[in-house]
């Protein structure tokens, strides 16, 4: 069922001296949510100018429904660009700043009035036709932007950070409207975004970057549950990470005690990073943990409390809707399987 749509192949950009993408491979499919997440820096926007064609790679191959467009323009390809900073027209009003790319290809009025009627019932702004873009919230700016980039119908929506220059609620409310977009229009999107909760809720998989190179490709449910890396493991959630030492296969020392872990095929005594999720540390009476610490500060998050806990030389982020007050001497208990065993990132 997943027609692949973008191929990168062995993709490496260099600006001046300094390497930011080393050995891209990365499959896109028909259809498929696709976000590029990592910190700034990382090579996300390199990433998708290189597939836009707005700037060229120093090797490899961009693949287009099987076909190589590594020097083919922007404007001959079959994808379109939203970018954080939209640059509508603000001359024109929004019908115009819509109908633009419509009029330069000559397609007949009745068309043209027809196709931006549609995208701006797709993007929630029917009637809007005649309104200044001046006039807009940044929200309903950003709409039209999509719009804009809609109209011309293509295969692929490039975007670009598009909601970063927007207020914390309307970003959620945006998110939504794109993934119902998305999933309506049925077309691929390629999204930018260092925000790793936007990356969760709206993609159906998620390319995790750093350093020019891709550490992980998976749905947000693999990336967030197996993080390949220690990397990964806190740049999309918060993890406590520890150094352990994996005895044998299933059995693994951190904290200054043994744990029982699902994980194997690590060297004898191998050095790991052991990731933690805070949600999966349970607080339990100190006669029953398996740790036990005291705790330094507590914080309401709205559905849960964030503890800092003290204990066996580690300060433990616990995340938990039970709240036990600073100074308690607590007991933690893990499962096995929320033991997560990564081998330790080697520094180039
Ligand atoms: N045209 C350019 N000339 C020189 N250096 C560039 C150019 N474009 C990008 N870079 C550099 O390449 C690196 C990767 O940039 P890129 O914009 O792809 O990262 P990013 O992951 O999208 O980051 P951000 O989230 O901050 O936009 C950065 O160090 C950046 O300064």
């Amino acid at each position: 069922m997943h027609e692949e749509i973008i191929r990168l192949v062995n993709v490496s950009k260099s600006f001046d001296d300094q390497q930011v993408l080393q050995n891209i491979n990365l499959s896109i499919s028909r259809n498929e949510f696709v976000t590029l997440l990592g910190p700034s820096g990382c090579g996300k926007t390199t990433t998708l100018r290189i597939i836009g064609g707005f700037e060229v790679a120093d090797t490899g191959d961009v693949i287009f429904e099987g076909k190589k467009i590594n020097n083919l323009p922007p404007y001959k390809r079959n994808l379109n660009t939203v970018f954080q900073r939209y640059a509508l027209f603000t001359h024109m009003n929004v019908y115009e700043n819509i109908a633009f790319g419509l009029k330069i290809k000559k397609i007949n009025k009745t068309d043209i009035e027809r196709k931006v009627k549609e995208v701006l019932k797709l993007v929630n702004l029917s009637g809007y036709e005649n309104r200044d873009i001046d006039s807009l919230s940044g929200g309903q700016q950003q709409r039209i932007a999509i719009a804009r980039a809609l109209v011309n119908e293509p295969q692929v929506l490039l975007l670009d950070e598009p909601l970063g220059a927007l207020d914390l609620k309307l970003r959620k409310d945006m998110q939504l409207e794109l993934k119902r977009i998305q999933q309506s229009l049925g077309i691929t999107f390629i999204y930018v975004t260092h925000d790793q909760e936007e990356a969760l809720t709206m993609s159906d998989t998620i390319v995790v970057m750093k350093d020019g190179k891709i550490q992980q490709v998976g749905t947000p449910q693999d990336i967030y549950n197996e993080p390949v890396n220690a990397f990964v493991a806190d740049f999309i959630g918060e993890s406590n990470i520890i150094d352990g030492v994996m005895v044998r296969d299933y059995y693994v020392e951190f904290a200054g005690r043994g744990f029982e872990c699902v994980d194997k095929g690590f060297e004898t005594n191998e050095k790991v990073d052991v990731v933690i999720r805070p949600e999966d540390i349970k607080l339990v009476p100190v006669e029953e943990g398996m740790l036990e610490g005291v705790v330094e500060s507590v914080i309401f998050k709205g559905v849960h409390y964030e503890m800092i806990i003290y204990g066996n030389g580690i300060r433990w982020m616990v995340h938990s809707t039970m709240m036990e007050p600073a100074n308690t001497r607590v007991g933690m208990k893990i499962t096995p399987y929320d033991i997560h065993i990564m081998k330790k990132v080697t520094k180039e």
